[in-house]
């Protein structure tokens, strides 16, 4: 699992660590970290003499990279060309007089002569380091970096300092503008960036060990890695049978939505829920029937619920059959047992469930969420999807405050935000190929976290881990290629034997 700590957190320990060291320090051990990463990228070709543009701002991560240029001349050995591009008034004073030292070529880019180098400098560069902004940066770039970030030639290769330049550290602000690295080379530990929404702009993670102590201070954020299946995945042992296992109830569909309730049931079969009822009108349940015989159908006694997947929360002929499914979705919702609550279901809720201790996982898309929390926050009157789509930690952590339960917010990106006061963290996951997002595929997401609730996992476990499970299956169906969401279904005994077995999870 990656955890990441808030740039508080990370100040504190950063402000302990350094107790009785020499001033400079954690900066001389994180420039030095950063020039190691540096030195295995430049280019191997004997002719030509490698170019590295470091980009510095006015603070300590302008500070990380001169020194790291100081440090890098000196660790090559080889002739390197080495530039400093200073995009403010002032630069980390220590750090230039050792880039100075070592013959690092300087260009101030608030002057026109030197803006007008640094871009013909930056568009031939073969590293480029990106020190303007670390974890005191905020969302988005002044104009004059916001320029010459796009002049950085486009076959560079980008190693971000700490935190790419122009995404929030907290990583609840997703924009799209700024520095979009190859890699990104942090320090101490993770930050919430590095995790959440703009982790795909950070490319590969790289941690440099300064010394801080994070062991006992409670992350902000994580992130599921593929070994963590084993840890969390309920592997049957040779007392269970299939009532210890967990029985999933799962009310979905009506007569003219019949999909849903067999991709989700399915789902849950698949993904070994010691058995699965199914509730719902003839017509859906004629196709139960035919696509998955291990199911069994009608109300019963059952360890957590699945309700939404096609459901009409509104029938439109209020017809008997209908009202039916809407009074046996409500009737799950108002019990103490576990619940995944998704699609047509979300549009049952007025408030937190009446069972304040009941287990409740929220899954909606941007769409829904947007309408619920209309809906439900007397504060807002029309929040859009793309307003939640812009900062989905936000929305997320509102619904789950206003709901008093775990919201998993689907998209590219996953979010499973736990109910406020839980102090647990965020977790974020981006598994899934972008061919995961297609019809049925949040049905199978829901029967396949509804598995894991019945068989005991809490919201944060069973919603991270389904989306991990969800996103590698769709991969593993057919790498690369388009992918229905039957078939993610049906990929998840093999994905999940797959991970079971990783030699690494095993230890
Ligand atoms: N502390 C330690 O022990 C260690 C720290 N280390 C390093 O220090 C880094 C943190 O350094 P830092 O605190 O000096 O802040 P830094 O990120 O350089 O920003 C400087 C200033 O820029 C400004 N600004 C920000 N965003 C902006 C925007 N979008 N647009 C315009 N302006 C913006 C903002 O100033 P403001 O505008 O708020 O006055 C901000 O204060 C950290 O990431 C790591 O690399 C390591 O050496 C390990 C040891
Ligand atoms: N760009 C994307 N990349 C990866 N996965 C995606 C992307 N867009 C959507 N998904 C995933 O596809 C699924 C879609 O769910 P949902 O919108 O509920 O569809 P449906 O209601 O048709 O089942 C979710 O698991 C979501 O995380
Ligand atoms: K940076």
């Amino acid at each position: 699992m990656i955890h990441a700590w808030s740039v508080d957190d990370v100040r504190a320990a950063e402000e302990r660590a350094a107790r009785g060291l020499p001033d400079d320090e954690l900066m001389q051990r994180a420039a030095q970290g950063l020039a190691a990463v540096v030195a295995a990228r430049l280019p191997a070709d004997p002719h030509t003499q490698p170019l590295v543009v470091a980009l510095v701002g006015g603070g300590n991560n302008g500070g990380d990279a001169l020194h790291a240029l100081a440090h890098l001349a000196a660790l090559v050995g080889e002739p390197l060309d080495l530039v400093a591009v200073l995009t403010g008034p002032q630069a980390h004073e220590a750090g230039l007089a050792a880039a100075r030292e070592v013959g690092v070529e300087v260009h101030d880019a608030t002057t026109e002569p030197g803006r007008d180098a640094a871009v013909e400098i930056l568009g031939l560069a073969d590293v480029v380091l990106d020190g303007v902004y670390g974890i005191g940066g905020r969302a988005g770039l002044p104009d004059l970096v916001a320029a010459l970030v796009d002049t950085i030639a486009e076959d560079a290769h980008v190693v971000a300092v700490d935190v790419p330049s122009g995404a929030d550290p907290g990583g609840e602000v997703p924009t799209g503008e700024g520095v979009w690295a190859d890699e990104t080379v942090t320090f101490g530990g993770p930050k919430p960036v590095h995790v959440l929404g703009t982790a795909d702009r950070c490319g590969l993670l790289t941690v440099v060990d300064i010394g801080l102590d994070l062991d006992e201070v409670t992350p902000a954020a994580q992130r599921l890695e593929h070994d963590d299946l084993a840890l969390l995945w309920p592997v049957p042992g040779p007392q269970d049978d299939k009532y210890s296992r967990g029985v999933l109830g799962v009310v979905a569909g009506g007569e003219s939505y019949t999909g849903a309730p067999a991709l989700c049931v399915t789902a849950a079969v698949e993904a070994g829920a010691g058995m699965v009822r199914y509730v719902g009108p003839p017509g859906p349940t004629a196709l139960v029937r035919q696509l998955v015989p291990e199911a069994v159908h009608g109300a019963g006694r059952v360890q957590a619920w699945v309700v939404g997947p096609g459901l009409d929360p509104a029938p439109e002929s209020w017809d008997r059959l209908g009202l039916d499914q809407v009074a046996a979705a409500r009737r799950a919702l108002d019990g103490d047992l576990p619940c995944v609550v998704d699609a047509g279901a979300l549009d049952l809720l007025d408030g937190p469930r009446e069972h304040a201790g009941a287990r409740t996982l929220l899954t909606p898309h941007a769409g829904e969420l947007a309408r619920l929390i209309s809906r439900v926050d007397p504060d807002v009157t029309e929040l859009t999807r793309e307003q939640v789509s812009a900062e989905p930690v936000r929305w997320a952590r509102r619904a789950a405050q206003l709901l008093r339960c775990t919201v998993l917010l689907k998209g590219g990106t996953t979010y499973v935000v736990p109910p406020p006061g839980s102090g647990l963290p965020v977790r974020a996951q981006a598994d899934a190929p972008a061919w995961a997002g297609t019809a049925g595929s949040g049905d199978v997401l829901a029967g396949l976290a509804g598995a894991l609730l019945a068989a005991g996992l809490d919201p944060l476990d069973a919603g991270s881990l389904a989306a991990l499970v969800h996103g590698v299956a769709a991969h593993d169906a057919n790498p690369g290629g388009p992918v229905r969401a039957l078939a993610i279904a049906q990929q998840l005994p093999r994905t999940v034997a797959r991970l079971l077995a990783r030699p690494e999870a095993r230890r």
